[in-house]
């Protein structure tokens, strides 16, 4: 029998014209969500691809990947997301809040229903009677944002997991069992690389090497987009600095198997000096804005700067981004 994975470029031909004429197939694409990320990457992630995303602590990473989980969701595609950060309940109040904030006219929503407000709606322990609806429904939006969720509930998966457990092979057990489930390819998210268990490999370097190439593996092993968050290293948490994908912490292997490098920054942080000097405010205002840089992108240009303003508070960055406008410091990016 011949191996499968030896492929007759006339097979692959016929393939994609049968996907096309098949109104029931979508391409193996994944859009992001964020029409300007999804323009600087053709379309959005690609069914086998490694995409990376780095960044600051704190600048709201888990948030960004979570938004692009939601919106795969939204769109009908399943998403499995290895959370080996947040609980599953706190996962679903940022989305929650974020849903409220989208499906809510602007003016109406006079003060956004935030995380917090849901978390609190979440863990009530007081004797008034009522579910979810009745303690949402006290929020604006509240009942409109659980009607969104609960809408594509059922195609977003949390893998809660840990450092001594999750490995490779039960990451590749949960895609397939979904696959199996939805017959369709899921985005998985890793939130985060570094945490994934490889018992059979000791120090960082070879441990994240591993886990760089089992991830992209996996990618091609089920034509999906995989989407991890990698921790940085030293030099790039250093206040003020700007994180470059040579900053990922473990293996030069991160920035070289990967197919697309995001770096996420706050905007203060990496706007050159005199940006902030002239300007009422201009450094505080800009603290509110994330700027994601696409360090690396192997199927497509590279070196795209696209800046979202957050609403952490609210679980969520507003999508429509804006490019970025000001001179950034230090304009180098990575090349192979
Ligand atoms: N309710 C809230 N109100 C305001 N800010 C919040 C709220 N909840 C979280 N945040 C902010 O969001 C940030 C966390 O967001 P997120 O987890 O998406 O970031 P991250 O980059 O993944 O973080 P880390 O580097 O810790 O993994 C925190 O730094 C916190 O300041």
């Amino acid at each position: 029998m011949v191996d499968p994975k030896l492929t007759l470029a006339s097979d692959v031909l016929e393939r994609v014209d049968r996907r096309l004429l098949d109104p029931d197939s979508a391409a193996p694409l994944w859009p992001t969500g964020f029409p300007l990320l999804d323009e600087a990457l053709d379309g959005g992630l690609r069914a086998g691809t490694l995409n990376l995303l780095a960044g600051a602590q704190g600048e709201g990473k888990t948030t960004l990947v979570l938004q692009m989980a939601r919106s795969s969701a939204r769109s009908g595609r399943p998403v499995v997301f290895v959370s080996f950060e947040l609980e599953a309940e706190t996962l679903l109040q940022k989305c929650i809040s974020a849903e409220a904030a989208e499906t809510t006219e602007v003016s109406s929503l006079s003060t956004p229903l935030t995380v917090r407000q849901v978390r609190a709606a979440f863990e009530a322990s007081d004797t008034v009677a009522g579910g979810l609806p009745e303690r949402l429904g006290e929020h604006i939006g509240g009942i409109d944002a659980l009607t969104a969720v609960s809408r594509y509930a059922g195609l977003l998966y949390i893998y809660r997991s840990t450092a001594t457990q999750t490995t490779l092979d039960v990451i590749a057990g949960a895609v397939k069992d979904v696959l199996v489930e939805h017959g369709v390819a899921p985005l998985v998210v890793i939130d985060y690389l570094q945490k994934v268990c490889t018992p059979d490999h000791r120090g960082e370097e070879e441990k994240v090497t591993r886990i760089t190439e089992g991830l992209k593996d996996l990618s091609i092993e089920f034509e999906c987009p995989v989407l991890a968050i990698s921790a940085s290293d030293r030099a790039g948490l250093e206040p003020g600095t700007r994180m470059r994908a040579r900053n990922m912490r473990g293996s030069t292997a991160l920035a070289y198997e990967a197919d697309v490098v995001m770096i996420m920054s706050n905007k203060a942080d990496v706007v050159a000096r005199h940006h902030l000097m002239y300007g009422a405010n201009n450094g505080e205002h800009f603290k509110d804005w994330s700027v994601v840089t696409i360090e690396k992108n192997r199927s497509g240009y590279s070196g795209g700067e696209v800046e979202f303003r957050k609403h952490l508070e609210c679980g969520r960055f507003d999508a429509n981004g804006q490019a970025v406008s000001e001179k950034l410091v230090d304009e180098r990016v990575y090349t192979e």
